[in-house]
């Protein structure tokens, strides 16, 4: 890049700066911005820079009358003057005016400006006015617009704030020259301060403005100490309350009547009353504002599953009521449709479980854990005042032992019982193939078993979600695994209402208790070894599920028991089931298979014979234990170093 090309860059830089400033009324610091860019782009050295900094200039100096303009119009309409034609117009009045226009014609040609160019020109004028009012009382009252300028001028607010009443208060042009005469006297270094067109300017002037006081630090061109705020609420017509117009030199025009409604008007009224249209507008605006806090309230405060206390309170007088609660579903989104409705609708209908429908009677032997597991869940459900402090609740409880041994069977007794709703949650149940939506599953989950409570959670093959985390583990499945820590810590401490208290207990289940992660088992206070069925379970297990079933009294049920041995109870259950398909499958042999279809239905009839030792037998061919010893070593090993009893 070369210099000029660099230099240019830089002008342009601070330009688009100084037109940034301007933009927010920030005008000294607009100038001061052009300035600096002046100086630093070492203007009149490069041509090409130079030219462009004229344009430039020239743009912004209109710029900025225009936006003067607009805003002394604007203040006109508030105090009920008409508003005025352009600046441009304007000044061609200004130029027939006697000796200010001679003035006029002297100050744009004056050197002392670069580019012969200076901004609010028309302020500048009514500053003429101004003085040769001072000197000659009619001399600008034949101008209407310059006398609104003076009405502007008479404006405390502008006087402390405007850059060119600045000037005309401290009667120092340098001031507002600054730009350019600021630019071109460091030329030629500071010694030469306000000499270039001093001499010019002065015998025009030479009361009114002095070059002398020429100041090269920008911020004392203003003197308001908060020029900024004073400036942005000046932009504001209706921030400048006239109070002082002088109604002989400028009356007002009277305001346009509407034909129609035709009324004498007594007071200077404003046709437009800004005030009022800002007000009108500041409350559309805050209207606007509440109506838009609204949408993005409703859009950020959709029922969020996963908000603690989401309870609406007509939800909750229902609840109180006793009433059926709604779904979750309904009561998250009332029309069944929100950003997390598929997730909530997959889990109620995957997960929960409203009538589990199982007993304790229903369970075979097991005695130790269906104690342990109604002290630990039921009690805190029922008597939740006695859970307190050491005695607080688990914050879950672990089964674990061999596969078929009940241990579901005892989670849904738990609920049962209890009667709490029954969350039966799988690895499955939590997976998804988006990101972040197991994590959010497992959050709406505990939210939802909130909202059923009292819950039960129960988590069979816990392995499967809650394995040890290792590295290089995927990154979802990890903050699933968080997720459910933190989920589990919060249904424990979740509450210190001891009515809300311990309404969602976790149960959990795995054949493979030494996968799981250390956190999570920590966090399964209690650990329950769920074994094979002793010689009494499986008595037990025997009639529990020849229950309605006819047998022989040929049945030797000690010798089952004893051949059973190492059965869990899922086994025993399908020997059972075997056994008491041999009779029809009998009597289908000896009809000749499927291949006579027609009789099939008969069977079912003929085929309620008694069951006999030898269906057993047969059945005990058929079914094997599943449970290896190496297996029930483990469980063995596990339970002494982690278990409870
Ligand atoms: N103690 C028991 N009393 C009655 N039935 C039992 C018992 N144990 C197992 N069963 C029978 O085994 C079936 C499976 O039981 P359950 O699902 O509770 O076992 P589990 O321990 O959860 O098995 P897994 O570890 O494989 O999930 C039951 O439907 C039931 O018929």
């Amino acid at each position: 890049m070369s210099n000029s090309d660099k230099q240019l860059e830089d002008l342009k830089n601070y330009i688009s700066l100084a037109r940034e400033s301007a933009y927010f009324g920030k005008y000294s610091e607009a100038i001061n911005t052009f300035k600096k860019g002046l100086e630093v782009a070492g203007m009149f050295k490069v041509k090409a820079v130079e030219q462009y900094a004229q344009q430039v200039w020239e743009k912004f100096v209109l710029d900025l009358q225009a936006e003067f303009d607009i805003i002394s119009q604007l203040q006109a309409v508030n105090h009920g003057f008409k508003p005025q034609p352009p600046n441009g117009a304007n000044k061609q009045a200004n130029n027939q005016n006697g000796q200010q226009g001679q003035q006029q014609n002297q100050l744009d040609h004056d050197k002392k400006y670069p580019f012969g160019i200076k901004p609010f020109s028309h302020f500048e004028d009514n500053k003429m006015n101004n003085n040769n009012n001072n000197n000659n009382n009619n001399n600008n009252n034949n101008n209407p617009f310059r006398q609104q300028d003076k009405n502007f001028l008479h404006n405390q607010q502008y006087q402390n704030n405007l850059p060119d009443q600045n000037m005309h208060n401290n009667q120092n042009y340098n001031n507002f020259q600054a730009p350019h005469q600021y630019n071109m006297n460091r030329q030629g270094g500071p010694g030469m301060q306000g000499n270039y067109g001093q001499n010019n300017y002065q015998s025009n002037n030479p009361s009114n403005y002095g070059y002398n006081d020429f100041q090269d630090n920008p911020s004392q061109n203003f003197n308001s100490p908060n020029i900024e705020y004073n400036q942005r609420q000046n932009r504001n017509p209706a921030n400048n309350d006239q109070g002082n117009q002088d109604p002989d030199v400028w009356p007002a025009p009277p305001p346009k009547v509407n034909k129609a409604n035709k009324a004498p008007q007594k007071n200077k009224t404003p046709i437009y009353n800004l005030k009022e249209l800002q007000q009108k507008q500041n409350d559309n605006n805050n209207n606007n504002n509440a109506k838009k806090d609204d949408k993005e309230k409703a859009k950020r405060d959709y029922n969020k599953p996963w908000q603690r206390n989401a309870q609406t309170p007509q939800a909750k007088k229902k609840g109180d009521e006793g009433e059926k609660k709604q779904s979750f579903l309904n009561f998250c989104y009332p029309n069944g449709q929100g950003p997390d409705s598929d997730l909530i609708a997959m889990l109620e209908r995957d997960v929960v479980d409203q009538n589990p429908n199982i007993s304790f009677d229903q369970i075979a032997e097991l005695d130790k854990a269906k104690d342990m597991l109604q002290e630990a869940v039921l009690l805190p459900i029922l008597i939740p005042q006695y859970f307190r402090g050491i005695r607080r609740p688990l914050k879950g409880v672990l089964m674990f032992g061999p596969p078929g041994t009940g241990k579901t069977m005892l989670a849904k007794a738990v609920a049962t019982t209890g009667k709490t709703t029954f969350f039966n949650v799988s690895a499955s149940s939590l997976a998804s193939k988006w990101r972040g939506d197991s994590e959010k599953l497992v959050r709406i989950l505990f939210e939802m078993a909130r909202y059923y409570a009292p819950s039960t959670i129960f988590f069979d093959e816990i392995d499967a979600i809650g394995s040890k985390r290792v590295d290089g583990e995927c990154e979802a499945n990890r903050k699933m695994k968080a997720e459910m820590l933190i989920q589990i810590d919060g249904v424990s401490s979740s509450s210190t209402d001891e009515k809300d208290r311990k309404q969602v207990m976790v149960l959990a289940a795995t054949n493979r208790p030494w996968d799981l992660d250390e956190a999570l088992r920590r966090r399964l206070e209690k650990r329950i070894l769920i074994p094979l069925p002793s010689t009494e379970g499986r008595k037990q297990l025997f009639e529990l599920n020849m229950r309605g079933i006819k047998c022989s009294d040929d049945i030797d049920w000690v010798e089952l028991v004893g051949k059973t041995d190492g059965y869990s109870g899922a086994d025993i259950a399908s020997l059972c089931r075997e056994a008491a398909f041999m009779p029809m499958r009998r009597k289908l042999m000896k009809e000749g298979g499927f291949k006579n279809i027609e009789n099939i239905e008969n069977l079912a009839q003929e085929s309620d014979i008694p069951l006999t030792q030898k269906d057993f037998e047969e059945a005990l061919r058929n079914v094997n234990k599943s449970v290896s010893n190496d297996d029930l070593e483990n469980f063995e090993k596990w339970m002494a170093e982690f278990g409870s009893v």
